[in-house]
C-alpha cells in the first residue's frame, strides 16, 4: 500500500537532490548562494483550479506550466534561475495525478537548473491550489525594471501572440469547435516557454520587460505608467500566430492585443540596439518583432497600416473586473 501522509508525499514526490552548494528540501528554510555583484529577483504566482487551469488539465502538462508562468516573471527581470519552491493544496492524494504533475515540474525545473528547495504542502477544502516562488539572480544595474523604459526607445516583443488565447476560447466553447486551429493552438496554451535565455541576454542591453500573461495592452500598459511615457503600437508589427489568420478582424485584433497566459516578453531598448537584437534573436531561434515606439505622454495608441488610431476598448485580463472575473 502506498503512504499518504503529508511528510511521504513530500518526500516522494517532491524531495529531490539538491546542487552541491544548496540546502534543499528537508530543513526550516532552503539556503543558497548568490553570486558576487548580483542581486537576488523574487517572485510568486499562484494558479487556482477552475481559475488558472481545468479540473481535468493534463497534471504533466500542469506542472509544466506552474513553473513555467514563474520562471517568464524571471525572464522578464533579465534574471537566471536559482531555485523554487512549491506550495500545494490538494483535496484529495491521487497518486497517479502527482506522480505526473511532479514529473512536469522537475523536468522543466531541470531543464532550467531551478531545483525545488522548499514549499509546503496541505489539504484543500475545495479545488487544487498552487503557488511556486522563483528565486534568481541579475546583476546589479542590469535587471529589466518596468520603470526603466525611455521616450526614443524602440518597443519589442518575443516570439508570437494570440495563440494561448485562441486555444482557451476553443476549449471552453467560446468560438464554434475547430479541431484544426486547436492542435496548433493547444501547446502554446498547456506549456508555454519561459523566455530566460532572451531575458538574460537582453539584461544590460534593454530598459525594461514585462512577460505578457494578462493581455499586451496590459502588460505593456504596466511599463508605460511605471515609465511616465506613451507609445505607439503599430498593429500591422505585431506578431501573431499563424492560427489567428482568417479570423474575423475584430476578434483577430481583440485576441491579439489582450489575449492572455503569452508569456513572451514585451521589451524596450534604444534604437542603436536593433540589429544586435535581431541577431540575438536569431541566435536563440527566438523571433523578436519590433512593433513601436515610445513617446512623450502618457496615452497608449495603437495605429493601422495608414498610420490611424485604432480605436480598443478591451485591454486584458483582470480576476476582479468583468467578464473574466466572476466574483460578486
Ligand atoms: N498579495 C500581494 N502582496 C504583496 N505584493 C503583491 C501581492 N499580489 C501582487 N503583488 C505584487 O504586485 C506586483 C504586480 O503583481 P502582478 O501579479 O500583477 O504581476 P505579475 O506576476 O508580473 O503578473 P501576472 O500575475 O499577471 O503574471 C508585483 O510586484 C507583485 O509581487
Ligand atoms: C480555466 C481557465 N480560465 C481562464 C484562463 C485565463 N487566465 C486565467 S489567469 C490569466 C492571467 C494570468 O494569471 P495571473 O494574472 O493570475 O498571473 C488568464 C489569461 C485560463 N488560463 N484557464
Ligand atoms: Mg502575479
Amino acid at each position: 500500500m502506498q503512504a499518504d501522509g503529508e511528510f511521504d508525499l513530500i518526500a516522494r514526490y517532491f524531495k529531490r537532490p539538491s546542487p552541491g552548494r544548496m540546502l534543499g528540501v528537508g530543513d526550516d528554510c532552503a539556503l543558497m548562494p548568490l553570486s558576487a555583484g548580483c542581486e537576488l529577483a523574487v517572485s510568486t504566482d499562484m494558479l487556482v483550479e477552475g481559475r488558472h487551469f481545468l479540473t481535468d488539465a493534463d497534471p504533466e502538462s500542469l506542472g509544466h506550466k506552474a513553473l513555467a508562468v514563474n520562471l517568464s516573471d524571471l525572464a522578464a527581470m533579465g534574471a537566471r534561475p536559482l531555485a523554487c519552491t512549491l506550495a500545494l493544496s490538494l483535496p484529495v492524494v491521487n497518486h497517479a495525478w502527482l506522480e505526473a504533475f511532479s514529473a512536469g515540474f522537475h523536468a522543466l525545473a531541470r531543464e532550467s537548473q531551478c531545483p525545488l528547495v522548499g514549499g509546503d504542502t496541505t489539504r484543500s477544502e475545495s479545488g487544487v491550489v498552487l503557488s511556486i516562488t522563483v528565486l534568481g539572480e541579475v546583476r546589479r544595474t542590469h535587471a529589466l525594471r518596468r520603470d526603466a523604459a525611455r521616450v526614443g526607445d524602440d518597443v519589442w516583443v518575443s516570439g508570437t501572440l494570440g495563440a494561448a488565447d485562441l486555444a482557451l476560447r476553443l476549449v471552453l466553447g467560446r468560438l464554434p469547435p475547430d479541431p484544426e486551429r486547436l492542435r496548433a493552438t493547444r501547446p502554446a496554451l498547456d506549456r508555454p516557454t519561459p523566455r530566460l535565455k532572451l531575458g538574460r541576454y537582453l539584461a544590460g542591453v534593454a530598459h525594461a520587460a514585462i512577460d505578457v500573461s494578462d493581455g499586451l495592452l496590459q502588460d505593456f500598459g504596466h511599463i508605460l505608467k511605471a515609465s511616465h511615457c506613451g507609445a505607439d503600437l503599430w498593429l500591422d508589427a505585431l506578431p501573431a500566430h499563424p492560427a489567428l489568420a482568417d479570423l474575423d478582424e475584430s476578434l483577430r485584433r481583440e485576441i491579439l492585443l489582450a489575449g492572455g497566459d503569452a508569456y513572451e516578453l514585451c521589451f524596450t531598448a534604444r534604437p542603436l540596439w536593433r540589429e544586435q537584437i535581431e541577431v540575438l534573436g536569431r541566435q536563440l531561434g527566438v523571433p523578436v518583432a519590433r512593433v513601436g515606439t515610445l513617446v512623450r505622454g502618457q496615452d497608449l495608441r495603437v495605429l493601422d497600416g495608414a498610420g490611424q488610431v485604432v480605436p480598443v476598448a478591451y485591454r486584458g485580463f483582470d480576476h476582479f473586473s468583468e467578464p473574466c472575473g466572476d466574483i460578486a
